[in-house]
């Protein structure tokens, strides 16, 4: 067994995705998919498009209620709890498209994502009470501990709208980050970048699970580096599993062939 199976392996699981089905007036968006995610495990999910994969993340994080099965993260079932509870609950999300404040700084930007984590209301938050204030130094702590880890010193101060497109998905990884998250899912993190924005952000990826220990669910078009960094694949077509498991054996599933260059079966 390769080391990255033992990895995947070994660790309880963070998350159970158990034969969830979900239906948009007769579309089939997921038709019986169920994985599980380990503690230390880089979990990713490919397929065609329209396969159902960011179908998954919106299930995942409470965007979409599934009409059947069940979703269990930490210990808890998810399903019928808004976005911000389970966000709260340690599961962070990257989007497809940036998603910050293009007309604040990364230093702000960063400190919004540790926002549920301060958890004083208004009127302490104007009386600048003690606990208030420790908070808020321990969280502008812990953001610049992300600069230093995401190597973003020299743009800080900086808006991110004038920023790179590459540093724009590094600032919108440090903003998951911020919320020191118990999962991560990240949705086409190298979408539209370059090669040196992509090796760089896959640097980042491995060193996310690798030093802080976070879980990670990737859905990611480029299948080079889904086979890199990925401990297991779960490869998905029409809402349905076709099979999971180490890179070495997707790669040669025929299954898995089948739905990728099966175009002609579609049509
Ligand atoms: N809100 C919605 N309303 C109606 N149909 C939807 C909705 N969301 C997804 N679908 C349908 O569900 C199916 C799966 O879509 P989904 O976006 O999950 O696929 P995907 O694998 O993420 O695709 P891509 O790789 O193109 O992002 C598609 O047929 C899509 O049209």
């Amino acid at each position: 067994m390769s080391e990255r199976s033992e990895r995947g392996q070994l660790s309880g699981e963070i998350l159970v995705f158990d034969d969830v089905r979900l239906s948009f007036a007769g579309v089939k968006a997921i038709d019986g998919i169920s994985f599980t995610v380990g503690e230390r495990e880089l979990f990713a999910i490919i397929g065609p498009n329209g396969a159902g994969k960011t179908s998954i993340f919106n299930v995942l994080s409470g965007v979409y209620r599934p009409q059947h099965g069940r979703v269990v993260f930490d210990g808890a079932d998810l399903i019928g709890r808004r976005p911000h509870q389970i966000a709260a609950r340690g599961m962070a999300r990257t989007f497809q498209n940036v998603e910050l404040f293009a007309n604040l700084t990364v230093l702000d930007n960063l400190m919004l994502g540790r926002h549920h984590h301060i958890g004083y209301g208004t009127l302490a938050a104007l009386a600048w009470l003690g606990r208030a204030r420790r908070a808020e130094v321990a969280a502008r702590a812990k953001v610049e501990d992300i600069i230093d880890f995401l190597e973003l010193e020299q743009w800080r101060r900086l808006p991110v709208g004038l920023l790179p497109y590459g540093v724009q998905k590094r600032v919108e990884l440090g903003r998951a980050l911020a919320m020191e998250p118990k999962l991560l899912l990240l949705d086409e993190p190298v979408g539209g970048m370059n090669v040196e924005e992509t090796e760089d952000m896959a640097r980042y990826i491995l060193d996310i699970r690798d030093e802080l220990d976070i879980p990670i669910v990737l859905v990611e078009h480029d299948m080079g580096l889904v086979m890199d960094l990925a401990d297991r694949v779960m490869v998905v077509d029409f809402g349905r599993p076709v099979a999971t498991g180490v890179p070495a054996e997707i790669q040669h599933d025929p299954d898995v062939i089948r739905a990728y260059l099966g175009e002609v079966e579609r049509a």
